[in-house]
């Protein structure tokens, strides 16, 4: 039944709407909502779908390579997946089906500190590289152990998420009544409301002091942090509005990338998250300053409509549509996509 439907299926809004039927109400309610009146959500995908493309013609595009090195690892191409928490309401595989579909798709996969498999787990059937996200809690010792867990289990990079001292306004999980259902768990974090609210630069350097792997802050929107952050020495920055989840009327991502890359002045890599649904939008982000980008809701619609197929059938389908951007504007490589490919 899945593989029929997920057979017709030719981009990235089509998950969506078969993962509608998929998934219990509740669910898609808590992946699909903003926050508030959801503007920043609407704005992630107009900002980018704003953006016009400048093609140059007549340039040898018959070897495209989407290859890119990013912390030390080489990376066949620069689509990440964003950490989202509680995978086993999607599908009942979870974070493993979710691990297994980026190693076929050759994806690194960023895991949420609210995974609802363990890292044990989930590193066992794992095949590409695996981060973890990490929400810091007011137990800073709990922070330190789950820090050394990830190492333990061989997570490369930890993402350090800056943006949610406290949740947004989230009025439509508000209404379904969000909550996990029986026997779903979260073994690395057992309670969202335990998540600290006094995180500052101070906490970055002392995750800095131990952790052996790089650290990096996701959740960057302010040009000023972006600076803070390369002052703290941190390896790279995620440049997030939280899927416009959080603080509604922020900016779009795309939006606030420029003058983020501008500051940064590739001191640091930069990935950027937010309405990426299209190839042309991987090739506009790298375009307009950031070295990767990281997928978040289709990846939870995918996991919804196969499991770990759906996974791969998402990411395959933005690494093909990557790989035509770059072709049919005549960047041949990552190296060469730079702000001439967008019409000004
Ligand atoms: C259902 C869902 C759960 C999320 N959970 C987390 C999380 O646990 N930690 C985190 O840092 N970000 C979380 N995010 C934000 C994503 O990491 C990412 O920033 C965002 O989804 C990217 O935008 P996109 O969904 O438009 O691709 C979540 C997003 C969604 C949609
Ligand atoms: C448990 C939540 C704080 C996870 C999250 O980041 C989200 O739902 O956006």
């Amino acid at each position: 039944m899945d593989k029929i439907e997920i057979a017709g299926i030719v981009n990235l809004f089509d998950f969506e709407k078969l993962a509608v039927s998929k998934m219990t109400n509740m669910a898609y309610e808590y992946v699909a909502s903003g926050a508030a009146d959801e503007f920043t959500v609407r704005w992630n995908r107009q900002a980018l779908d704003a953006i016009k493309l400048n093609p140059t013609v007549l340039v040898d595009v018959s070897q495209i390579d989407t290859s890119t090195s990013l912390l030390g690892l080489d990376l066949p191409h620069p689509i990440l997946i964003a950490p989202t928490a509680y995978h086993k309401i999607m599908h009942p595989e979870g974070e493993l089906a979710t691990a297994r579909g980026a190693g076929a798709a050759e994806a690194v996969y960023v895991v949420s500190s609210f995974t609802t498999t363990s890292l044990e787990e989930i590193a066992k059937v794992a095949t590409e590289p695996l981060w973890l996200q990490l929400y810091v809690r007011d137990d800073r010792s709990f922070t330190k152990d789950l820090v050394q867990e990830a190492e333990y289990q061989g997570c490369m990079a930890l993402c350090v998420t800056v943006d949610t001292p406290v949740a947004g306004a989230r009025n439509r999980q508000q209404r379904v009544n969000f909550a996990l259902p029986n026997g779903v768990h979260t073994p690395h974090m057992h309670d969202a409301f335990a998540l600290t609210k006094s995180l500052t630069w101070k906490d970055i350097e002392w995750l800095k002091s131990f952790a052996k792997i790089p650290v990096l802050v996701k959740g960057i929107l302010n040009p000023d942090d972006a600076e803070k952050a390369v002052e703290t020495g941190v390896s790279g920055i995620v440049v997030s509005n939280h899927s416009g989840r959080n603080l509604d009327t922020v900016p779009a991502t795309i939006e606030a990338l420029p003058r983020i890359a501008e500051k940064v002045n590739k001191r640091i890599p930069i990935l950027m998250d937010g309405g990426i649904r299209r190839g042309t939008d991987v090739l506009k982000a790298i375009a307009l300053g950031a070295n990767a980008v990281l997928v978040g809701k289709p990846i939870c619609f995918g996991l919804a409509c196969g499991g770990a197929e759906g996974v791969t059938k998402v990411l395959g389908i933005l690494r093909n549509e990557f790989e035509l951007a770059m072709a049919l504007t005549g960047k041949a490589t990552i190296a060469e996509i730079d702000s001439s490919v967008i019409w000004k």
